[in-house]
């Protein structure tokens, strides 16, 4: 990818992140997908007074381009307001691992623009698949 393309699809993660519904944590998470078939799909966390039934925003991403038609991920980006680039949680890595290839670039940022460019492999090594 090219810096301009990375940068395209941070900031529309960045966009996603301002549709977080966060009443409990305040931390807001926004992702943005680029599918197989070149549609880009956006995804925010989404709380609930339940606690356990948040949806996490790569999650959210993950199964609206699903939903769209989606065979596998060809890039995701997510961001947060971290130190760091965000780090995923081990539910999200899963589920990012059900459709990701070798191929599939994952890139994890923050609002003030450290990023890092991880594979599957990197993100989940040693992961679950039938
Ligand atoms: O990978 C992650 C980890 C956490 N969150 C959200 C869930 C919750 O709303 C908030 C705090 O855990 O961050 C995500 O969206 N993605
Ligand atoms: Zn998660």
């Amino acid at each position: 990818m090219t810096e301009a393309e990375i940068q395209d699809i941070v900031n529309k993660a960045i966009q996603a992140r301002e549709r977080a519904y966060t009443p409990y944590s305040n931390f807001k998470v926004g992702a943005a997908l680029i599918d197989n078939n070149g549609n880009t799909h956006i995804g925010a966390n989404i709380e609930n007074g339940s606690y356990g039934l948040t949806n996490c925003a790569e999650r959210t991403a993950i199964f609206t381009a699903k939903t769209q038609g989606m065979e596998s991920i060809s890039v995701i980006a997510i961001v947060a307001d971290t130190t760091g680039p965000v780090s995923p949680c081990g539910a999200c890595r899963q589920v990012i691992s059900e459709f990701a290839n070798d191929d599939s670039v994952i890139i994890l940022g923050n609002l003030k623009g450290d990023y890092k460019i991880l594979d599957i492999d990197e993100l989940l090594p040693y992961r679950f698949k039938l």
